[in-house]
């Protein structure tokens, strides 16, 4: 379509305005145009800025609209840090819906063809695969898939230092609301996609992969102008899938058939569908099939090592053997064993492993060094917040060096920070406002259990679930976390806070939730006699998940290779969730809590509290001490408790008539743990209070909570 033409159908012309609540901003260009409308560069008049307005089509207006309401999410939850193009205001012009953004330079697919030519060096690729893992990071953990990843759809901002953004958010997607749909071009389109299995947020891991593929050759790894010569071009790189990722699939019989031989059943490729396809466009059928049907240049991923003409030194053909690693890990047919975000953030391509500092470098090794130390921190952050958030941080001396004395054991002393920790801070992608609470390593009730209520397992869906992260969002990982000294903060400093043993880590997380797991037990005391039995089994089985959980959560921040178990462990930490969240349809309260702990500590026998439950409209009870805290009246209520409880207690002992005189010594005695148990209540409290405060419930913000940004 003509520019002429396009303007015409937006009723544009130059210089034209467009108003928006609180700006004026005046067209200059048309920057260019997709499938939900054009980006135009105009200036806002009020400051001078210039920016890029995507104006949607009358039709796609809801779509626009859309995209707005989530990029408004994300911001809130602070996406401008994470490599994700800022977006400033939404707007409607003449009946087209626009959303503002900040202008960036051109797109990593132009930049590759035009500028560059022929595929990027490793060096520079290696910069911007890092900006791009640190962005799925955050949306991973954010809960929301990009599911358009593509060349395109990435922005170089500053081609010098290959700054670049990730942009079109048309179809960003809550992980819970995925289903199989066409969004993003044919030979992006991922294998769970093509087979309908249940597609989650590792779709954005296959795109990545085939965008970085892309950079590497200067072409685009698969292709195919339909279904079936996309997987076909698919399975001749990557071969066939497995039985059972085709057993999980909805539509597996369109490209397979399940043959019977010998009793056993299992699938074959369906060639007939492969002639038909020749027939139509007149081609020979074939006479035997072939495992290579469609003619490529590259049949295996191993191929792309002898690509590129001209002689390459040792260390670039380590790197790009790297490189393919971490390709054939992104590019796995079954979704469920591709390589996640944050462990591709650690693997040896990014981290660098492979080039020992000791060793003397290679002037290639000293560029790639350089390229990644280029890469700042935004503008206004601080080594020292972020490093405090893992408490596993590994810091590094400005020459690049991590010190020896690191608890991580798994790489070794030479380690070379390649960039500012983003890992580390990538622990707390959580609206800035709750960013300023104590990171896990240092404060006691700061675990991040906002996040953890919402995980789900990949396989797992729950309704009552808002949201799901991963499970690695809520213990930070410690071999990738590096951070350099270089930013002012001394290395030192940071060592102290990142040394904090996993173990010191694990316990406080379980004196964080005991009282929860606890305090089923409690109430399990009240029940009738079979379904005691049941709720007890059931309450020793929350509390071995939950232990079972944290330990193999200390065993995870030691291994590396803990997908199978990350995704075990989350499926436990869902269940525990369920009990945390609702404690089994049962109510709460927190002078429970403390007694439940005095329990534990003295293991005495205790009635359980009667306080009753208020149901939602979902007919969810919502344990009252948790509508105490949103109603700020639970201080009062938790005295309230206490008083009950101490007028209850001597009944239980017996009547007054009965009871012996105390001596004066005991009674002071009485009197001081009394003070004691009331402070220790009132601390428990505390301490309970700030934990929930950190809680998102309901998974994510409402426009309400935006608006008050
Ligand atoms: N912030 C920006 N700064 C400069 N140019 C931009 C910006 N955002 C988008 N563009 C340009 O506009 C084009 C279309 O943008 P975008 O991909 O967001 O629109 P779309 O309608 O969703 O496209 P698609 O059909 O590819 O999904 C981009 O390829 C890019 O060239």
């Amino acid at each position: 379509m003509r520019k002429d033409q396009i303007r015409r159908i937006f009723q544009l012309e130059k210089g034209a305005i467009l108003n928006s609540k609180t700006s004026t901003y005046r067209l200059k260009k048309i920057l260019g145009y997709g499938g939900f409308g054009l980006v135009v560069k105009c200036i806002k008049q009020e400051t001078g800025e210039t920016v890029a307005i995507k104006l949607s089509h009358r039709q796609t207006r809801h779509y626009c609209q859309k995209e707005g309401k989530e990029l408004k999410q994300i911001k809130w939850l602070g996406s401008e840090e994470y490599n994700i193009v800022k977006f400033y205001e939404e707007f409607s012009y003449r009946g087209q819906w626009c959303l503002v953004f900040e202008l960036l330079d051109i797109t990593l697919e132009d930049f590759t063809k035009t500028v560059v030519s022929g595929g990027l060096k490793l060096v520079d690729i290696r910069v911007i695969t890092e900006q791009l893992l640190v962005a799925l990071t955050f949306l991973k953990r954010s809960n929301r898939v990009h599911r358009d990843i593509k060349p395109d759809n990435v922005m170089v901002q500053d081609r010098k230092k290959l700054k670049v953004k990730l942009i079109d958010f048309s179809f960003l997607t809550p992980v819970r609301q995925m289903r199989n749909v066409d969004c993003c071009p044919q030979i992006y389109k991922s294998p769970e996609d093509h087979l309908n299995v249940d597609v989650d947020e590792s779709v954005d891991m296959w795109n990545l992969g085939c965008t970085l593929a892309f950079l590497y050759l200067g072409d685009h790894l698969i292709d195919g102008e339909d279904d079936y010569e996309t997987w076909l071009n698919i399975v001749t790189l990557l071969g066939h899938p497995e039985e059972d990722l085709l057993d999980r699939a909805d539509t597996p019989f369109h490209f397979y058939a399940k043959i019977d031989s010998e009793g056993e059943q299992h699938w074959e490729l369906r060639e007939d569908l492969l002639n038909m396809m020749k027939a139509l466009n007149n081609e020979p059928s074939l006479v035997s099939p072939s495992p290579d049907l469609p003619e490529r240049k590259i049949k295996s991923l191993d191929d792309i090592e002898n690509l590129r003409p001209g002689k390459m030194t040792p260390d670039e053909r380590k790197d790009l053997l790297c490189f393919i690693d971490l390709l054939k890990q992104m590019l796995v047919l079954d979704p469920l064993k591709r390589i996640t975000p944050n462990e591709a953030l650690k693997h040896h391509f990014i981290t660098m492993e492979h080039f020992p500092v000791c060793k003397s470098n290679s002037p290639y090794v000293c560029e790639a060094r350089e390229k990644m130390a280029i890469y700042k921190l935004p503008e206004g952050e601080t080594l020292g917040d972020s490093s405090a958030t893992s408490p596993n941080s590994k810091t590094t001396t400005s020459d690049g060096v991590s010190p020896s004395s690191s608890s991580d054991s798994s790489s070794d002393s030479s380690v070379v920070t390649t960039s500012p920790s983003w890992t580390s801070r990538l622990n707390d992608v959580r609206p800035k406002k709750q960013r300023n609470c104590k990171s896990p390593a240092n404060g006691m009730y700061s675990v991040p259990i906002w996040s953890l209520m919402a995980t789900t397992p990949r396989s797992v869906h729950s309704d009552s679930l808002s949201s799901k992260t991963s499970y690695d969002s809520v213990y930070p990982a410690s071999s990738s976390s590096k951070t350099s000294a270089t930013n002012g903060v001394s290395s030192e400093s940071l060592k102290s806070e990142a040394s904090t043993p996993e173990g010191e880590f694990c316990d406080q997380t379980q004196t964080v939730l005991k009282p929860f797991s606890s305090h089923l037990t409690s109430n399990n005391a009240t029940v009738s006699d079979g379904k005691q039995e049941k709720r007890q089994q059931s309450a020793d089985q929350n509390e071995k998940i939950l232990t079972s959980s944290l330990k193999k959560t200390s065993a995870m921040t030691d291994t590396t290779n803990t997908k199978e178990m990350t995704r075990k462990s989350s499926c436990e930490h869902v269940r525990f969730n369920h009990i945390v969240t609702y404690t089994d349809k049962q109510s709460l309260h927190p002078a429970d809590i403390s007694d439940q702990q005095e329990k534990i500590q003295t293991s005495s026998p205790k009635k359980s509290s009667t306080v009753t439950d208020v149901k939602t409209k979902n007919n969810y009870k919502v344990p009252r001490f948790i509508q105490a805290i949103f109603n700020t009246k639970a201080p009062e209520l938790a005295d309230q408790m206490n008083k009950q409880h101490k007028t209850k207690e001597p009944l239980t002992k017996g009547s007054e008539n009965t009871k012996a005189p105390v001596p004066d010594n005991e009674k002071r005695s009485e009197n001081t743990s009394h003070l004691v148990e009331v402070k220790t209540r009132k601390k428990y409290w505390k301490r309970i209070q700030k934990f929930f405060s950190n809680i998102n419930w309901f998974g994510c913000c409402t426009p309400k909570t935006y608006e008050n940004q």
